[in-house]
This record gives C-alpha cells, sequence and structure tokens, in this order.
C-alpha cells in the first residue's frame, strides 16, 4: 500500500538538507499552500461565485485587471502576512512593493515576488491558469527591508515555484536541490507528493509560441519556426505545436513531456511581455534545476540584471537542447539582438569617440 507523503512532512523533511535553517523557510513554503488551496476552491467554481470578468481595474502593465487576479492576490498577500516570514512582497498585481510590517514579521527575512494569478486571459474560459512564485533572503540587514532587496537577480534565489490549477492542482517547487511535484487531494485537503524528482527530456517534440505575432518575431526565431515544421523524421520533426496561452501550464506540459516555450521580443511588446521578477526567473530556476534551461535567446534569464520590479524580458524556456538550437538560430540570423553584443558595440563606440 502507497504512503502518502504531503508537502507539509516533506518539507519538515527536506529541512536536514539546510543545516542553518530553523523552519523560516518551510513555514513559508506553509502559507503560500494555504493560500493556494483558498484559490484552488475559487478556481474550482468560478462560474458559481460570481468571480469570473474583469474587476473594472488596471494595474500598472495597463492589463485589465480579473476579478480573480485580485482574489488571488489577496489571498496571497494575507496568508504572507499572517505568516510572519515574509517582509517584503512584490506583486504583479501590485505597482509598488509591499512592505509587511506586523506584529509577527519583525524578524522575518524572506522576500516573495508573485504573479498570483497566471493566465489571466483563460480564466473566463475554463482553461488552466497558475500562480508563480520567487523566494529571495533580504540582503539588507539593519531596519528595514529595501528596494535594492526585491532587485536581486535571479540566481540569488532561495526556492521558486508554481501553482498549475487545472484537471487536477499541482504545486511543483524548488529550494536549489532538485524539483518536486505535489497534487492536492481535495478530500484530505493536503497537497501529496506525486512526482518526486521532476527531469524535464533533453529533447523534446513539442514548441509552444504565440504565432499570431509571426511576422513581428526576430528573424532567429521566424527560422526556428520553419525548423520546427520542416519534414524530417529522423529528427521527429515537423515538431507538434501547443499553445495554451497560460505560461505556467505550457510550461508544466514541457516540463513533463519536454518542449520548448518561446515568448521573444513582438511589436507590441519590444523587449518580451513576460515580466523577469516573477515569471521569468521563478520558472527558469525551476527548469534549470529539472535539467533544462533558460535564455533570453542568448544570456542566461538568472544572471540577468534586474533593474525594475515589473521589467519585462523575452524567453528561451525547456528541453536544453531545444533552446540551445533556438539560440543558435537567433545567434546566426538577429545577432544584433544580442544584449552583450549590444553593450560590446556600444563600448567600442564609447572607447572610438
Ligand atoms: O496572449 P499572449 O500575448 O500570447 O500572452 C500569453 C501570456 O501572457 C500571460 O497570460 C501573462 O501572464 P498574466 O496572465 O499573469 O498577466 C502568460 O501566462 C501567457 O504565456
Ligand atoms: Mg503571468
Ligand atoms: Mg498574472
Amino acid at each position: 500500500m502507497s504512503v502518502v507523503k504531503t508537502l507539509g512532512q516533506f518539507i519538515i523533511e527536506k529541512q536536514k538538507d539546510f543545516p542553518y535553517a530553523k523552519g523560516e523557510l518551510s513555514r513559508l513554503l506553509r502559507d503560500i499552500g494555504i493560500a493556494a488551496k483558498i484559490v484552488n476552491r475559487e478556481v474550482n467554481k468560478a462560474g458559481l461565485v460570481n468571480i469570473l470578468g474583469d474587476e473594472g481595474t488596471t494595474n500598472s502593465h495597463g492589463e485589465s485587471q480579473k476579478k480573480l487576479d485580485i482574489f488571488a492576490n489577496h489571498q496571497f498577500i494575507s496568508a504572507l502576512t499572517c505568516g510572519g516570514e515574509c517582509c517584503l512582497i512584490v506583486s504583479e498585481e501590485n505597482d509598488d512593493p509591499i512592505f509587511i510590517e506586523s506584529d509577527v514579521s519583525h524578524n522575518a527575512k524572506y522576500i516573495v515576488c508573485i504573479d498570483p494569478l497566471d493566465g489571466s486571459s483563460n480564466i473566463d474560459v475554463n482553461v488552466s491558469v497558475g500562480t508563480i512564485f520567487s523566494i529571495y533572503r533580504r540582503k539588507s540587514t539593519e531596519g528595514k527591508p529595501t528596494l535594492q532587496d526585491a532587485l536581486q537577480r535571479g540566481t540569488e534565489q532561495v526556492a521558486a515555484g508554481y501553482i498549475v490549477y487545472g484537471s487536477s492542482t499541482m504545486l511543483v517547487y524548488t529550494t536549489g536541490k532538485g524539483v518536486n511535484g505535489f497534487t492536492l487531494d481535495p478530500s484530505i485537503g493536503e497537497f501529496c507528493l506525486s512526482h518526486p524528482d521532476m527531469k524535464i527530456p533533453e529533447d523534446g517534440y513539442i514548441y509552444s509560441i504565440n504565432e499570431g505575432n509571426y511576422i513581428n518575431f526576430p528573424d532567429g526565431v521566424k527560422k526556428y519556426i520553419k525548423f520546427c515544421q520542416e519534414e524530417d523524421p529522423s529528427t521527429k520533426r515537423p515538431y507538434s505545436s501547443r499553445y495554451i496561452g497560460s505560461m505556467i501550464a505550457d510550461m508544466h506540459r514541457n516540463m513533463i513531456k519536454g518542449g520548448i516555450f518561446l515568448y521573444p521580443p513582438t511589436s507590441s511588446s519590444p523587449k518580451g511581455k513576460l515580466r523577469l521578477v516573477y515569471e521569468c526567473n521563478p520558472m527558469a530556476f525551476i527548469i534549470e534545476q529539472a535539467g533544462g534551461r533558460a535564455t533570453d535567446g542568448f544570456q542566461r534569464i538568472l544572471e540577468m540584471e534586474v533593474e525594475s520590479l515589473h521589467q519585462r524580458c523575452s524567453i528561451f524556456v525547456g528541453s536544453e537542447n531545444m533552446v540551445r538550437k533556438a539560440e543558435d538560430m537567433m545567434m546566426k540570423y538577429s545577432p544584433e539582438m544580442s544584449q552583450k553584443k549590444t553593450a560590446t558595440i556600444k563600448s567600442v563606440i564609447a572607447k572610438a569617440s
């Protein structure tokens, strides 16, 4: 008879991997799990509880906020505030950072960056959506945390994860020692270990990109899409095109089956659409921990400089060999887009003048 291991039990068990651990990170992950269950409850009956549709407000990205965006945002902020382990929150739905000042959090040292509801365009049509979170330890030691504490590179993450609210609800996370997935068992109200030590296949046969933006894609991306569509049975091409439109659901599928997800620059989003701090960095950490690769077509996402809370970047992420192939195409057909290349050109010009 198989033994069920809950998220709480697993977290405590893994605490021994961190000799300095005092349980704060464990409690923080517990708090995220609690909010996820409440959001899951509403998502599952969204049509019945008047939580579909627009809230009538917009966020700093100019996007109309969905009622479920606001509900999820509120649930995660209050769970993190009550839990006492978080001193600062960065959320997609809040223009400014949220400094937590409560009786229970005066010694809190963790920063949580969160996309409370990912895939908002799919909420009203009953397609999988998700939540993405990224956790840092504050760098500043004295007094209140600062904005700088929230602008750390992705390499500084101590944990990251996502929840996918789909046919089943799963929580997948890493603390830098591999990736594990837990499925919510509604009958006991617990996330239970169902996908231990997740690994993304090195090669995959699925490419995931919004081809509706094709004409505005960089040449390197156009060439890569053509490569995916060419007939070559020896390499199982043409690959299948799959695009759900919820980054979390597209990446979770690729994590299990292998594949590549791309959101390159487009005319409407010249720097890419997805946000570095609470979408790209956490997903890059998880995918790398599962053996995959995550870049902006040139540079490792986790090493990118973080200049602002809601900064956007382009992302090429998934199976190692597929991402490398796409990078080859970018370097060959769109070298001008390499930040490094641009930086080098700029410094040469500066030196010459
Ligand atoms: O509709 P597009 O341009 O393809 O964008 C879809 C992408 O936008 C997102 O919905 C953005 O995330 P939010 O829903 O959290 O704003 C991603 O989940 C998804 O991959
Ligand atoms: Mg999102
Ligand atoms: Mg969102």
